[in-house]
């Protein structure tokens, strides 16, 4: 197995004509979590979506399982990701987002009854996702991404809208993923989040 899930060498980024993201270098073991930490506006969400492939680079190179990240379902199998917007399926209550997960999935990390009961949302599961709480909704989304199988998970400020006790909860099952062999990239402004994971700033030095 290769001992690297994403490399990035001389990563840049422009957008509107400034640069984002400056000849970033960056380097992820298997099993490694990653805290992508920085001030509003600094690229962590940029960096993310260059990793996910929804972001043309200016110049230099990103790698994910040793190629370009590619809109295939080769590369969206290996890859969850979590961002600020995720798209709900109008009518469908949380348990049936869930379930829909799992359907396309020829195996799950979890069942689905198991998931609604770790993110909390039992008493929520036949609510549509817009009759959720901000914090409700951000829980549907980490258990979609975290019911099915991946072996990298991508995070856009996954502590969004979550009150403190489900943090720290959501530490330990970021932990449990990197613990089954899953690697982890994610932005955040957590302090506890990133305390538990290797951190960088979008400039790509050791924060
Ligand atoms: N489409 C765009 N066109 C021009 N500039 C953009 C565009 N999208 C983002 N930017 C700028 O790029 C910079 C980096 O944005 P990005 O969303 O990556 O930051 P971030 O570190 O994730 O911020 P936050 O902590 O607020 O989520 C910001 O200055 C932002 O204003």
């Amino acid at each position: 197995m290769s001992d690297t899930i994403i490399s990035t060498r001389d990563l840049t980024v422009e957008l509107g004509g400034n640069p984002v993201l400056r000849d970033m270098s960056l380097t992820v073991a298997p099993g490694e979590v990653v805290a992508v930490v920085g001030p509003n506006g600094s690229g962590k969400s940029t960096l993310l979506r260059c990793l996910a492939g929804l972001q043309p680079v200016t110049s230099g190179e990103v790698e994910v399982f040793g190629a370009p990240p590619s809109d295939d379902a080769r590369f969206w199998g290996r890859v969850a990701l979590l961002t600020d917007e995720p798209a709900w399926y109008p009518g469908l209550t949380a348990r049936e987002h869930l379930e829909l997960m799992a359907a396309v999935h020829a195996t799950t990390r979890m069942t689905v009854e198991a998931a609604l009961e770790v993110f909390a949302l039992v008493e929520r599961a036949d609510a549509t996702p817009l009759n959720l709480s901000t914090g409700q909704r951000q829980r549907l989304a980490l258990a979609a991404a975290l019911l099915r199988p991946s072996t990298l998970l991508l995070l856009d400020e996954p502590e969004r809208g979550l009150d403190a006790a489900f943090r720290t909860g959501l530490t330990d099952l970021l932990a449990d993923y990197a613990n089954e062999g899953g690697t982890i990239v994610m932005a955040t402004h957590d302090q506890a989040l990133a305390t538990s994971a290797r951190q960088i700033s979008p400039s790509g030095v050791t924060a």
